[in-house]
């Protein structure tokens, strides 16, 4: 049963699919920086949203608010799902466990029966691909792996809404790509609603339906541009004169929150 978690004294109410909801969001560090402000972001079922924005705007401090691990000093933030999964940049897999073990992880936290835990564990191993690797080591994964091990682990608590903080910026080009595509097969499959953050305008057209362009510190949002592209993408829609002309919306909205 989903719940509501309102982070703040304010109660707040929002249209129905709402999985989250920032409104005039600002956060201001205890050292004075003042990371966001005036933010108003929604995600609903159905949307995958994607924050660009330069270096230091403020985009992982909006994720920590999501998850609850830093509270907004201003504004309010609406949760209504209990079922969040988080990828970040860093895999974060346990050195000592194999692949299988780093993906029944948060089932076993939650308290999942042994039997119960494998059966997902499995279930998401084959979802990203890693069937045969099971009782692979982490140190003897590619980073492409170890992501897909961290997507797998999450996807065990079958989120409704997935929050991914620039999870595929240390991996190269074509396996980026690849797992660009895994992931909007997962999102159109499994049906979860995605914040993702990337410092790449081509990723962000790529996986969104919904771009928010940022601005330098203390990071408000300049432009939220629509994708009104078919999902799933069909890779070759990156070499479209629609898909360069999304391209470069983002990148002039970039370089006017830029200036
Ligand atoms: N706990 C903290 N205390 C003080 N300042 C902080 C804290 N956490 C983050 N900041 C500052 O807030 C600003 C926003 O940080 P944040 O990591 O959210 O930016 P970002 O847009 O994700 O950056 P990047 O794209 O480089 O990852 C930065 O200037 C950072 O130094």
């Amino acid at each position: 049963m989903p719940v509501a978690a309102t982070r703040d004294a304010t109660t707040s109410t929002t249209p129905p699919g709402t999985l989250i909801d920032f409104r005039d969001v600002a956060m201001r560090f205890p050292n004075g920086t003042v990371a966001l402000s005036g933010v108003d972001i929604t995600v609903r079922r159905g949307e995958f949203v994607t924050v660009v924005g330069p270096s230091g705007c403020g985009k992982s401090t909006l994720l920590r608010i999501a998850s609850g691990l830093e509270t907004a000093s201003d504004g309010t933030v609406t949760v209504n799902t209990d079922r969040i999964g988080y990828v970040f940049q860093d895999a974060t897999l346990l050195a000592w466990r194999d692949v299988r073990r780093n993906v029944e992880l948060l089932a076993e936290l939650n308290g999942m029966s042994r039997a119960g835990r494998r059966q997902k564990a499995q279930a998401a191993i084959e979802l990203v691909g890693l069937e045969g690797f099971e009782k692979h080591m982490p140190k003897q994964l590619s980073g492409g792996m170890r992501m897909r091990t961290s997507l797998a682990r999450s996807l065990t608590l079958d989120p409704e809404l997935f929050l991914f903080d620039e999870p595929f910026g240390a991996l190269d080009e074509i396996t980026r790509e690849r797992l660009n595509d895994e992931l909007i097969r997962l999102f159109v499959e499994q049906g979860f609603a995605g914040m993702f953050i990337t410092h790449s305008v081509s990723e962000a057209v790529y996986l969104s339906t919904k771009v928010v362009v940022m601005s330098g510190r203390p990071g408000h949002i300049v432009r939220t541009i629509d994708v009104p592209l078919p999902m799933p993408r069909d890779p070759d829609i990156r070499y479209t004169p629609e898909f360069a002309a999304l391209v470069g919306e983002v990148s002039h909205a970039l370089r006017e929150g830029h200036r």
